[in-house]
């Protein structure tokens, strides 16, 4: 396949080094040649089985606006732009765009949202608090991880309210820690990502995944199809 990623950062080379590692044709665009999505044209997107956006919070939303409306396929990483979900999911609908997006694409997220649920079951009355950490660079707070995990806490549990703290430091690749607490004890569910592979190891997969496909998906309900 083919795979057109946006974004020579930090997440988006990785992307496209696992991609030529599974053996796809990549070819990555940074912001200097698609500044408010100037190179993303029909005719170039025509050419590609799918699009993988690790940009920034800001750019993402010219670069989805001009992937779908062409009816490409194409997986979000980037987080931080989620006050403008209801129109993009629209216009993927709209133009028969296959379009999926999600905030933590690693093995470990997902497990964790997984679990999370069930500890909200599980301790019903105690208080959450979830911190995030992150390297110093990070555009978003808190990051999005954060906020799918207190979705998940709340959808098992909607009387529970759960504060997030963010922090940021260094190169930290994504820190998530849960806590639960009674006056009796506290529960801890930590999970330390050790790199950024997690993540594009997912996002291909997901890009793979979503070649041929017509409809709008978030990542952890297709995750175990991966
Ligand atoms: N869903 C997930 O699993 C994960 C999500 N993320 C998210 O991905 C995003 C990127 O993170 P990270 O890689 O750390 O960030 P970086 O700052 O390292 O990289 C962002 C890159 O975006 C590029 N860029 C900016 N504007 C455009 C544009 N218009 N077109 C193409 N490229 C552009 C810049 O490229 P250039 O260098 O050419 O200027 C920059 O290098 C963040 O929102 C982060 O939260 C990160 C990891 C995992
Ligand atoms: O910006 C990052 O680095 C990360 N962002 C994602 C998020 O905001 O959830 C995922 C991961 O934690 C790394």
């Amino acid at each position: 396949m083919l795979f057109l990623v946006l974004g020579r950062g930090k997440t988006g080379s990785l992307v496209a080094d696992v991609a030529h590692e599974r053996g796809h044709g990549v070819r990555v665009v940074g912001e200097e040649e698609n500044r408010n999505a100037a190179a993303l044209t029909g005719p170039f997107l025509a050419g590609f089985d799918a699009v993988i956006d690790f940009t920034t919070p800001e750019s993402v939303v010219s670069n989805m606006r001009a992937c779908l409306a062409n009816g490409a396929h194409m997986v979000v990483g980037t987080t931080g732009w989620y006050q403008h979900l209801d129109d993009m999911r629209s216009l993927a609908a709209r133009r028969g765009a296959g379009f999926l997006y999600g905030t933590g694409f690693s093995i470990g997220v997902q497990a964790t949202l997984r679990v999370a649920k069930e500890l909200a079951k599980a301790a019903p009355h105690y208080r959450f608090t979830i911190t995030e950490t992150h390297h110093t660079d990070k555009k978003d707070a808190p990051s999005g991880t954060a906020l799918s995990l207190r979705q998940a806490l709340q959808a098992a549990n909607p009387s529970l309210q759960v504060e997030i703290v963010s922090k940021r430091e260094g190169d930290v690749a994504g820190l998530h820690v849960i806590e639960a607490v009674s006056e009796n004890d506290r529960i801890e569910l930590k999970l330390e990502a050790f790199s950024r592979r997690g993540f594009a190891d997912g996002a291909v997969r997901a890009a793979e995944w979503i070649v041929g496909k017509t409809g709008v998906w978030e990542f952890s309900t297709i995750a175990s199809e991966l």
